[in-house]
């Protein structure tokens, strides 16, 4: 058994532990970096990436067939499956030096590609390692959950684990969950040709806005996915090539099975109770600047912080881990500007308060203000006129924004960033931005704010004329 004193011990590298990991190295502190799997963690290896790069296939296979009123002939494309995955790989492999071992040990690092747990509260086990450290940052992210259903154990269960890695083309795929993840799989299947059912306990993309989930649930059902909503599978049964889910709403047979129901958080087999870490089954319990509530030398970052489960927090996480444990300065995470994306087309963007969390904590204060993209020229140019953006506005500044649309993703950016720094909405309805960009979406949402007060104003009305008779 070998021993290690470090200053900075890491256990995961996925995006938060390597986000805090290559901060930390670069500026000279000492980590040590733990992975037990894959390095990149779900994101690279079976979440955002390939999830995103079977969507761009599907996209180029569903392509021809959009929208004829360009004057353009439909062309019905053959559909590999199988090359698609291969697309899916290619994408992980020209990404994954990114993540690499050999990257982080540049760095500094070192890197043990072993599990780790917690021996004592003060030291940690991988392999024939042991590391004592300053602080420890679990950043052990999260898996699929599959629920105890029955009649699950009898059939091949997909999860976002191994759907990339199925070539055979599914006949018809049961997606079982309406979150982002069955979402953006079932458009995927879909535009790949495959028949596609899914089946939703509660409401599909429930944690979004319904009035701007129904903007892509509309379309979706329009591409041919079944969804049904208050549809909580209860049991499993059949066998592989024809299983069957069965709900209060009914009955449905396919010949695959996705599950995309939520995530467990990885706290087992972590030795967190001997480190007298205290956990939930939402994650390690911690303040807002992320330690553990009962053991100090511990952080968490990332999904199994028992927050928000995305790349940008793991990532947002590590740079605020990277402020207090390497410089020592105070940090503190904050949640309100938060964006997030389901890539479905059209996608479906969140940042802040929704229209109702907005009006339950303002009440009269709030001001919601709506941008159509069936006004926006550019838009139309591009037939992408089905979307909508509400901004929802407190004291002149933006506290929410929701967009549901084409290139919504990028849209959003710019709430995320006016929020994040507090901006008012007039410095959103002050830059001049190019013509014809749907951009500009964002900028009349913004006027949109100030045309009851300039236009609908008799106060206004009485000052322009006063100004008019005295100007020359
Ligand atoms: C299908 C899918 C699509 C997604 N799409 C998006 C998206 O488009 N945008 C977005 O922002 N987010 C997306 N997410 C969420 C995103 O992938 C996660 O929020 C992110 O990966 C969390 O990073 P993390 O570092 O906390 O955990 P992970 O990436 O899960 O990394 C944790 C690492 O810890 C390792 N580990 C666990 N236990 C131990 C141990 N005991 N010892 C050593 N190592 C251990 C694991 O092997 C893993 O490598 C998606 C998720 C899924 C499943
Ligand atoms: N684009 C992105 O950023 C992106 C994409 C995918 C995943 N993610 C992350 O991964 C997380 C997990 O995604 P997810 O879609 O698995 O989870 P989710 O919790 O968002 O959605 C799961 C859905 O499954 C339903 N459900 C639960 N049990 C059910 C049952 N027995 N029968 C039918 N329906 C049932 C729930 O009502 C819920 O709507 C997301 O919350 C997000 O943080 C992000």
């Amino acid at each position: 058994m070998s021993r290690i004193e470090t200053d900075i011990c890491i256990i995961g590298a996925g995006s938060a532990g390597l986000s805090i990991a290559s901060g930390a190295a670069q500026m000279g502190a000492r980590v040590v970096l733990i992975e037990g799997h894959k390095m990149g963690g779900d994101c690279l290896n079976y979440g955002c990436v390939p999830s995103k790069a079977l969507l761009a296939s599907a996209k180029h296979a569903h392509a021809g067939l959009d929208n004829p009123d360009f004057g353009i002939a439909q062309a019905h494309p053959e559909v590999n499956y199988a090359g698609a995955k291969d697309h899916v790989r290619r994408v992980i492999d020209a990404i994954a030096p990114v993540d690499s071992q050999e990257r982080f040990e540049g760095f500094g690092c070192t890197v043990i590609r072993e599990n780790g747990r917690f021996i004592s509260e003060t030291e940690v086990q991988a392999g024939e390692t042991i590391i004592k450290a300053r602080r420890f940052v679990v950043a052990t992210g999260s898996g699929p959950f599959v629920p105890p259903i029955d009649g699950l154990d009898s059939v091949t269960v997909h999860t976002n684990e191994t759907i990339f890695d199925l070539r055979e083309k599914p006949d018809h795929l049961l997606v079982v969950g309406g979150g982002p993840i069955g979402m953006e799989m079932a458009q995927a299947h879909v535009r790949l040709g495959c028949k596609v059912t899914v089946i939703e306990g509660a409401k599909a993309m429930g944690k979004d806005d319904p009035e701007m989930a129904a903007i892509v649930l509309d379309n979706l059902r329009s591409e041919g996915i079944e969804i049904v909503e208050d549809a909580q599978a209860s049991r499993i049964s059949g066998g592989d090539g024809t299983i069957t889910v069965h709900t209060p709403k009914g009955d449905f047979t396919g010949s695959h099975l996705l599950m995309a129901v939520g995530r467990a958080v990885n706290v087992a087999n972590l030795g967190l109770d001997t480190a007298n870490v205290e956990h939930n089954r939402r994650g390690l319990k911690v303040d807002d600047s992320l330690r553990s509530v009962s053991n100090k030398r511990v952080y968490a970052a990332g999904d199994v912080a028992g927050g928000l489960q995305f790349t940008h927090v793991a990532g947002y996480h590590g740079g605020q881990l990277v402020r207090s444990l390497v410089l020592g300065l105070p940090s503190k995470v904050r949640t309100d500007h938060i964006p997030w994306v389901t890539y479905t087309d059209p996608e479906l963007a969140q940042v802040g308060l929704t229209e109702a969390q907005a009006r339950e904590a303002h009440g009269d204060k709030l001001t919601v203000v709506r941008s159509e993209y069936s006004h926006n020229d550019r838009a139309n140019t591009e037939l992408q006129m089905r979307g909508l953006i509400k901004v929802m506005v407190v004291g002149g500044k933006p506290v929410g924004a929701s967009i549901a649309g084409h290139l919504a993703g990028e849209l959003i950016a710019l709430w995320a960033m006016a929020i994040a720094n507090k901006m008012k909405m007039q410095a959103i309805s002050n830059t001049v931005l190019p013509y014809p960009t749907y951009m500009e979406l964002n900028k009349r949402a913004a006027g949109a704010y100030f045309t009851p007060k300039l236009f609908e104003s008799d106060m206004v009305k009485r000052i322009v004329g006063l100004v008019q008779r005295f100007l020359p």
